[in-house]
């Protein structure tokens, strides 16, 4: 989906599958700001014939990225190409004046982007949530994986704990994860913070661990999730996280155990 100014660009396909791209008037055109969605491939397209479109109209336009695509293929894989390198070549080459992308899955994106900048949304819903769940001393704020502790580095949080994640490359499945600092008191509520759930493996092992290590509740706050949780085992009766807390970047389907949480733009850009 892209919405510039507030106005949803409306989008249909022509039976060979081509994009058809309603016009938009141009008296919408003030301090320019353009949202984008990604959904799937086609809508990279989209933003081409937008921009292309704003252009006409020689203005400045600011992007924002809600989720920023093929941003976990950020380093050459064997056998893979290094896809997010050609994304970042691509959004670079409209010529935005500024990008804003939401919670980037690593510093990749920003360092290939150009005039980007990240915004980290969890971390300022954290507090409210901490607050929701009456943190005490005892509780834990959990960063996953390296990659997380390594976005939430500077977030003050004195009660953290990391893991360290093994991913098999090949099959994508988690093999191992073991606590590499931190502590988990007796009965601790624990809050699980990182950029996205996809098929939720991270956070099921994560959660399994920590219910082993005596966590009472555990909640996970992730920036994006995609609707691939849905047909996995996270969000089970039985499973270890009580609570998904997350914003609406790739989904927005009820489900009693989620809690959506609005990004307020206006703040950030
Ligand atoms: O819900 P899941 O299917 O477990 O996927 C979610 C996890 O995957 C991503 O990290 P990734 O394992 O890609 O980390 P890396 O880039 O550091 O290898 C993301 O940061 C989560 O930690």
């Amino acid at each position: 989906m892209i919405v510039l100014n507030t106005y949803a660009i409306i989008t249909e396909q022509f039976p060979n599958k081509e994009t058809k791209v309603k016009d938009f008037d141009p008296y919408i055109l003030k301090d320019n700001l353009l949202e984008f969605t990604y959904q799937e491939d086609g809508d990279l397209i989209k933003l081409l014939f937008v921009k292309k479109r704003i252009d006409q109209e020689q203005v400045n336009c600011k992007l924002v990225i809600n989720y920023m695509p093929y941003s976990r293929m950020d380093r050459k894989i064997e056998g893979d190409l290094f896809t997010l390198q050609y994304i970042c070549a691509f959004i670079n080459d409209l010529h935005f004046e500024k990008v804003y992308v939401i919670e980037p899955h690593s510093a990749k994106t920003i360092e290939l982007l150009r005039n980007s900048e990240a915004i980290y949304p969890a971390l300022d819903w954290l507090p409210a949530i901490m607050d929701q769940m009456q943190f005490t001393d005892q509780d834990r704020i959990v960063f996953p994986d390296k990659g997380a502790a390594a976005r939430y580095h500077n977030t003050g949080y004195d009660h953290s704990c990391i893991f360290d994640k093994t991913r098999n490359p090949e099959t994508g499945r988690i093999e191992n994860m073991l606590l590499k600092q931190g502590d988990i008191p007796k009965g601790a509520k624990c809050i699980i913070v990182d950029d996205l759930c996809s098929a939720g493996g991270t956070f099921l092992w994560a959660g399994q661990t920590l219910k082993q290590m005596g966590a009472s509740e555990i909640y996970l706050l992730v920036t994006h999730c995609e609707p691939r949780v849905l047909s996995g085992k996270l969000l089970d009766q039985d499973s270890p996280i009580d609570k998904v807390f997350t914003g609406t970047s790739m989904m927005q389907q009820t489900h009693p155990k989620i809690e959506y949480i609005t990004i307020n733009l206006e703040n950030y850009v």
